[in-house]
């Protein structure tokens, strides 16, 4: 497998001077695709940090990071890493981020809009993916018309949109109920398997660990737990 982010010796610091927290300490580790990769790790650890440096939504202080090889530290402008990240990452979010007063099929074509489809393209295109995630017949529903478990899934659907390589969920579960919450961390499993995308997820949820092909741990800033369980549940 060649890794679709590598992350080299990366360090955190958010403020300066007097104030100045080193929130990740020298994190090296690659990121395969198709494997559902879990971050746990206390409050404070890190882990939505360590999320946000690999969804190019922050910059690391030190280290190095590579998506698909190409070094994001080496002169990149906000634009282009921006546009890296369109092309490459989708974002799934524990309280959905859907815009209330769009239907599903709609919340989901949002993300389809950059490529300026045509709208009836547009519209076959994300019926097919909430088809695919169980949801066809929720297409013409607003969000406050469905369950916590159906609007993750249409946010899962708008985050697939753009076909991204790499989908980073930061506690997707974590306002679900047991059995919902664990629909979502099935169908965030499936993405991985069925479709090669490299999924990291990050939780609190003892109810997704059985998901995870790949478990790492934080503490202070620092990995220190990396490994893949023999049992999956796929
Ligand atoms: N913008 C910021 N400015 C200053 N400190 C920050 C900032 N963001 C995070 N931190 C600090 O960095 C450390 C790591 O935070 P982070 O959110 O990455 O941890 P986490 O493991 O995701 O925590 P949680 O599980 O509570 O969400 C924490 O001590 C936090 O207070």
């Amino acid at each position: 497998m060649s890794a679709v982010l590598s992350l080299r010796e990366v360090g955190v610091t958010y403020g300066r001077g007097a104030t100045a927290f080193q929130a990740l300490h020298g994190i090296s580790l690659d990121i395969e695709p198709g494997e559902m990769t879990l971050m746990l790790g206390p409050s404070g650890s890190g882990k939505t940090s360590l999320l946000q440096v690999m969804g190019c939504l922050l910059r690391a202080s030190r280290g190095s990071v590579r998506l698909f090889g190409q070094d994001l530290h080496a002169g990149l402008t906000a634009e282009a890493l921006a546009a890296l990240r369109l092309q490459h990452i989708g974002f799934v979010f524990q309280h959905y981020n859907l815009f209330p007063t769009l239907k599903a099929w709609e919340n989901v074509a949002v993300a389809l809009d950059i490529k300026a489809l045509p709208r009836a393209q547009q519209h076959a295109q994300a019926l097919a993916l909430l088809d695919r995630l169980g949801l066809a017949d929720r297409a013409g529903h607003y969000p406050s018309e469905l369950s916590g478990g159906q609007k993750q899934r249409v946010a899962i659907a708008r985050a697939m949109a753009g076909a991204p390589r790499v989908l980073l969920a930061d506690e997707p579960t974590a306002a679900l109920d047991g059995k919902t919450g664990q629909g979502v961390a099935a169908t965030l499993h499936e993405l991985a398997h069925r479709d090669g995308v490299a999924v990291v997820v990050v939780s609190h949820d003892p109810r997704v660990e059985p998901f995870g092909d790949r478990v790492l741990h934080l503490e202070d800033g620092r990995l220190v737990d990396d490994r893949r369980p023999p049992r999956s549940s796929a």
